[in-house]
């Protein structure tokens, strides 16, 4: 027996109106002013049990809405081949799921999941298809490609592995593109993987490119107007700081610096400089957000299937809007999203704007560190989750969580500090960079974020710290206001109530996004009809995405995904799930019978 409030439109659910006037039975669409008396609040029951307790082809066939592959419920990250193959070769109703979240929720039950998803930058460490198992089994959600490295073909190929990996594993592992931008930076030392620079030491900085070997103690750098730009007397700072220079003298294309703190030059790092104490960005302000490289790496994207596109050094809404229409003119039915990265003043002077035209946020406290003063990072960093949380996109934290991790096979207390920090705030996605393309101990950096994500979430819930924060109303049209309503009383009901579940069952992703901002106690597993929604919402907290083949009829969708998740043990009869329906815009709270 369940209990149910049904919001009811008659466009969506005819069935459910007994309405009294003609005129009630026009799309909800097309009525401007007179929407309330349309919209009813229905309580009804359901019986949830009505059906047998394993799939049977009935249940299926009652999903008439559904496409044939509607027997096949995917779970966030899946394996079994062979049972994939079963139902492929025999049409009979399966579920596939990968052992990773099929044995957590069978041993530690629906509480034990991860909220905070995880991130990991692919680089030569972890290119292989097996090293990107591994990443998956640990719980890489989303893996980043940064196009300031490598080629396009090597790219191709991680792409392609994980999309093997996907399809031959059932992961729903989510690609993200980061574009390389056109800020500053210095060229690739000519093959080797560092350079030291030594206290008092003088070396030249140039827009000369080099034909054969990289002289000695000399720079390429990318910006052709460099050597014009730069003054004698500002200071050149490598990685916001990781190595400072003086300048002391130009000569045409060469800039001669004495190196002031010495450290080791990494490939493509980062170039500021700054003149009387404050960083000089004229000219960085002229340069494309997109350069005519990044716009390739775009269209490659796009031919590749990416998810997400992160755009570096994001100034304005406006190269947002020029980018979402781009893709919306050239990705012919697959959604990409669109990540503004946040690590300029400008983008943090322009914030609310770019969050609103973006799909998520991305805080990246590397380039965010070298603009403004260290000091102001943390606050920038609470600022832009917050501002994310209030505007429902997800947001993601980056760069140096676990920054000794590179080297060493354990992070120091301070980074488990930050990390726990990133966790507490609530953030959906935890980033790594070098630890996971080029460190020594990838798969032990992960480990890491996982285990204190699990923990500090964990900590969260046994101090019943339920957010006192009242979040913001954004739903513009009507029916969204209805979905936000719904999805904020899921949430406030399942922590009350102390339910075992949200179930959302959602086509565009929107209503599992809505559950999501809301962070209940309990995880949300989320029911949607492609694989690509499906992997876009691996990257919000708290989601568990499944593929499902489902139609308007909740008694026959709750049925039938009982059934499935029961029949390999992932849920139990009692289990308290509150189920939301973004095409019923109902919610109901019920015992898995
Ligand atoms: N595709 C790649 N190929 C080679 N090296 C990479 C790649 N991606 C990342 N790296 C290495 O990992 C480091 C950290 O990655 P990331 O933080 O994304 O880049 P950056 O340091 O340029 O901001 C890079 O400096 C680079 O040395
Ligand atoms: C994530 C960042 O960008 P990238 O690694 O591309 O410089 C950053 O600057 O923190
Ligand atoms: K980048
Ligand atoms: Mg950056």
């Amino acid at each position: 027996m369940s209990q149910s409030i049904q919001f009811s439109t008659p466009s969506r659910t005819p069935h459910l109106l007994h309405l009294p006037h003609s005129q009630f039975n026009r799309p909800l669409s097309s009525i401007s002013f007179r929407r309330f008396p349309l919209t009813t609040i229905k309580y009804t029951s359901i019986r949830a049990s009505s059906s047998s307790p394993s799939p049977s082809p009935d249940l299926d066939s009652s999903s008439s809405s559904s496409s044939s592959s509607s027997q096949v419920l995917f779970s966030p990250n899946g394996t079994g081949a062979n049972e994939r193959s079963v139902v492929a070769t025999t049409d009979a109703a399966g579920i596939e799921v990968d052992t990773v979240t099929e044995a957590e929720l069978k041993e530690n039950g629906f509480r034990s999941t991860r909220r905070t998803k995880l991130i990991c930058t692919i680089g030569p460490a972890t290119c292989g298809f097996d090293q990107l198992e591994a990443l998956a089994v640990g719980g890489m959600n989303v893996a980043r490609l940064n196009m300031c490295h490598g080629t396009r073909d090597w790219h191709r190929g991680v792409v392609r592995s994980v999309r093997k990996l996907n399809e031959e594993k059932g992961f729903a592992v989510a690609i993200m593109m980061d574009t390389e931008g056109s800020e500053i930076h210095m060229g690739d030392l000519g093959g080797d993987a560092s350079a030291k620079a030594e206290d008092g030491e003088v070396w030249t900085f140039t827009v000369r490119a080099f034909d054969s070997s990289r002289p000695e103690r000399t720079i390429s750098v990318s910006y052709d107007g460099f050597a014009e730009d730069v003054r004698v007397g500002d200071e050149l700072l490598v990685d916001g700081g990781m190595v400072r220079f003086d300048v002391i003298e130009k000569i045409g294309p060469d800039v001669k610096c004495l190196c002031t703190d010495p450290g080791l030059l990494l490939p493509r790092a980062n170039l500021t400089f700054w003149r009387d104490g404050s960083l000089v960005r004229e000219r960085n302000a002229m340069l494309p957000t997109i350069s005519s490289k990044d716009w390739l790496d775009i269209d490659f994207g796009i031919a590749e299937g990416v998810d997400f596109i992160a755009v570096s050094f994001v100034k304005s809404a406006e190269v947002i809007n020029h980018l979402k229409s781009y893709l919306a003119a050239r990705s012919r039915g697959e959604e990409i999203g669109v990540i503004a990265k946040i690590e300029s003043i400008d983008s943090l002077t322009n914030l609310e704007e770019i969050i609103l035209a973006s799909d998520g946020a991305m805080v990246a406290r590397g380039d965010l560190g070298a603009q403004i003063p260290l000091e102001q990072v943390p606050a920038a960093q609470q600022r832009i989750v917050q501002v994310c949380r209030e505007l429902n996109k997800p947001v993601i934290v980056a760069s140096q969580l676990l920054e000794s991790m590179i080297e060493y096979p354990t992070p120091t207390r301070a980074e488990v500090a930050d990390v726990s920090e990133a966790v507490r705030q609530r953030s959906d996605a935890l980033m790594l960079s070098g630890e996971s393309a080029m460190g020594q101990f990838p798969d032990k950096a992960l480990t890491v974020l996982r285990t204190v994500s699990l923990r500090i979430e964990r900590w969260w819930r046994e101090e019943e710290r339920h957010e006192s924060v009242p979040l913001q109303a954004i739903g513009s049209t009507f029916s969204d206001k209805i979905s936000e309503e719904i999805c904020n009383s899921a949430a406030k009901m399942a922590n009350n109530l102390g339910v075992d579940a949200v179930f959302v069952y959602t086509t565009s992703g929107h209503m599992a996004s809505l559950v999501s901002r809301c962070r209940p106690d309990c995880p949300i597993f989320a029911f949607t009809t492609t694989t690509s929604v499906r992997r876009r919402l691996n990257l919000q907290w708290g989601l568990i995405p499944f593929r499902l083949s489902f139609s308007d009829d909740m008694e026959s969708n709750l049925n039938k995904t009982f059934s499935l998740l029961k029949s390999r043990g992932m849920i139990k009869s009692g289990d308290l799930v509150i189920a939301v329906s973004d095409m019923l815009q109902s919610i109901q709270v019920m015992n898995v019978p």
